[in-house]
């Protein structure tokens, strides 16, 4: 079986940023497709874009689900934070808490991994706990000017690539995706 595994993203920034954190450990190739995501718990939609992936490929795939999730609403935007971002950008995400003292967040990345179509689908989750602010920093990752991560006074965007990269929601998942991958 091919050990070679092919990310398949549309966004070229987390290719980026998972090349970064585990290109040491692995062969990642990417292909870029937009897959079609359902609506669904973020287990569900990493799920299906990779079952997608996995019959397109024909081989070992990986993907990836970014979801935002704020306490206030109970978690949402969560895996809806791309359209949310695209239609309000950082000041309507910071607008709709506006109403609520609770700013706090959470940053959740899911990979899905399989061997191959109809190979099982396995699961591997980081979370970040950070509040949402006006937005500080270089605009060039989604919503990462006005994440800043527990801990931290500087927004995702604010931080050294290389500091985001040893701290954020991706990096805790590629560690455990990681452990899997070394034992495939
Ligand atoms: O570390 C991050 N810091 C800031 N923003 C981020 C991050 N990671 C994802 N994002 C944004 C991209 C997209 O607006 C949404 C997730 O949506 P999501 O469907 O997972 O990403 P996508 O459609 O761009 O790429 P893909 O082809 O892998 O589905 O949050
Ligand atoms: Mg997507």
């Amino acid at each position: 079986m091919s050990k070679v595994v092919t990310f398949v993203t549309g966004n070229a920034n987390k290719l980026k940023e998972v090349q970064a954190i585990i290109a040491d450990s692995v062969e990642i190739t990417n292909k870029s497709l937009d897959l079609e995501e359902v609506q669904g718990t973020i287990f569900e939609v990493a799920e299906a874009k990779c079952k997608q992936a996995a019959a397109i490929i024909q081989g070992p795939v990986l993907v990836e689900d970014t979801a935002l999730g704020f306490t206030a609403y109970g978690g949402l935007p969560g895996p809806y934070i791309k359209w949310f971002m695209a239609k309000i950008g950082h000041e309507g995400l910071n607008n709709m808490l506006s109403a609520y003292d609770d700013k706090s967040a959470q940053a959740i990345c899911t990979f899905a991994f399989s061997e191959g179509p109809g190979q099982e689908v396995k699961i591997f989750q980081g979370v970040q706990d950070g509040i949402i602010v006006p937005a500080r920093g270089p605009v060039g990752f989604g919503w990462d000017p006005c994440f800043q991560p527990a801990g931290f006074d500087q927004t995702y965007a604010e931080m050294p690539k290389t500091l985001k990269n040893t701290v954020s929601h991706r990096f805790r998942a590629l560690q455990l995706l990681k452990e899997f991958l070394a034992t495939r």
